[in-house]
């Protein structure tokens, strides 16, 4: 295995790399190796890619199947891997890039890490870094085969573009779909509108809804919008049926690491954090001093949210 090449996988929207990926390929160059871009479908940003990390981008087409299933993006990243023979595949800690991450291992046998935090070549191998158990343990992660596969968390780095990159070079490739792309097909693909919001996975500002609210997430909503942040929940609200599943923030919903969090009417219970603790700042709204929230929070205001939430609102938006 090639230890001095890392392959990223690049998510797109639209034609634009995601942020997250843009991440992946700042904390790819700074790892100091060559990096392998993977863009499957037409037309990548090249420079954008470059500016970021890029030395090469493979431009794969999945012949025989939908490019995005995540069978399609496996077969992708297997060529890739396997022409580069990389030791080292970062990919973003988001449902499909833990699905990719996933299925890619089964496959090959190589070792994964999810949620992590950083990663770093120590004594001849990748070790992945993350914080486990609500945030009480900080652990390294090693693969024990050739290929570690690191699933690094949204915000983990800030992506750079380099004032002057060199161009890339960009590889064609076509790879033929496995069995396992190619027995399904997607009838129909229908996006569901978020608004100006972000992806509440991908967001570098959250803004996290609790009993507190009462069914009332306007508030809260507020409050995303000034900051340009998503809108999440804790399990209690979206059980009540005040805010979609989706929006669900903990250890059976989403797991986010914004670098900004504000929990309003939150209590802060543990399965609730186990979704939330890679977060970078956490702000908690709460009116009883003895939340647990209080317990991890960086800054806390006890105090009513029918009060705090609109006079927070207001302050922030007179700032801009
Ligand atoms: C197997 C399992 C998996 C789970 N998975 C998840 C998960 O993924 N995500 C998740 O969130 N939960 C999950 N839960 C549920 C979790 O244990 C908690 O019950 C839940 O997170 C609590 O939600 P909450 O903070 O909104 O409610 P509560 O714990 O009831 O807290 C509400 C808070 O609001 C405050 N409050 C009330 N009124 C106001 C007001 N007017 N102003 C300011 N503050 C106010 C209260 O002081 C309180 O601290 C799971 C539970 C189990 C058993």
């Amino acid at each position: 295995m090639n230890d001095d090449a890392v392959v990223v996988l690049v998510d797109h929207a639209e034609g634009a790399a995601r942020p997250t990926s843009l991440e992946l390929l700042t904390l790819a160059r700074r790892l100091g190796r060559d990096v392998h871009a993977v863009w499957i479908g037409s037309t990548p940003p090249v420079d954008v890619l470059a500016a970021h990390g890029a030395g090469t981008v493979h431009r794969v087409d999945v012949e025989g199947a939908d490019p995005g299933l995540t069978a399609s993006v496996v077969d992708a990243l297997q060529a890739v891997l396997g022409d580069v023979g990389a030791s080292l595949l970062l990919v973003a800690s988001t449902f499909e890039g833990r699905e990719a991450a996933a299925r890619l291992a089964v496959r090959t046998g190589a070792g994964v890490v999810t949620g992590a935090s950083s990663v770093a070549f120590e004594d001849g191998r990748w070790v992945a870094r993350k914080s486990v158990l609500a945030g009480s343990w900080d652990t390294a992660c090693a693969a024990t085969g050739p290929l570690a596969v690191v699933a690094v968390a949204p915000h983990a780095v800030r992506a750079e573009a380099l004032p002057d990159p060199a161009p890339a070079r960009v590889v064609e490739r076509t790879v033929a779909a496995s069995a396992a792309a190619r027995a399904v097909t997607v009838v129909s693909r229908a996006h569901r509108p978020t608004g100006d919001r972000p992806p509440l996975a991908e967001a570098e500002v959250v803004v996290v809804g609790g009993r507190g609210v009462d069914g009332d997430f306007s508030g809260v909503e507020a409050l995303a919008d000034v900051l340009g942040a998503a809108v999440g929940a804790t399990r209690v609200a979206t059980d009540e049926g005040w805010i979609g599943h989706e929006a669900q923030v903990g250890q059976t919903g989403v797991t986010i690491s914004p670098r900004l969090y504000v929990g309003v009417g939150v209590s802060g219970a543990v399965h609730h954090r186990g979704g939330m603790d890679a977060a970078g700042t956490v702000v908690a709204i709460n009116n009883d001093p003895d939340a647990p929230i209080f317990e991890f929070a960086d800054y806390g205001v006890v105090g009513d949210l029918g009060e705090v939430l609109p006079a927070l609102t207001a302050a922030l938006r007179a700032r801009r």
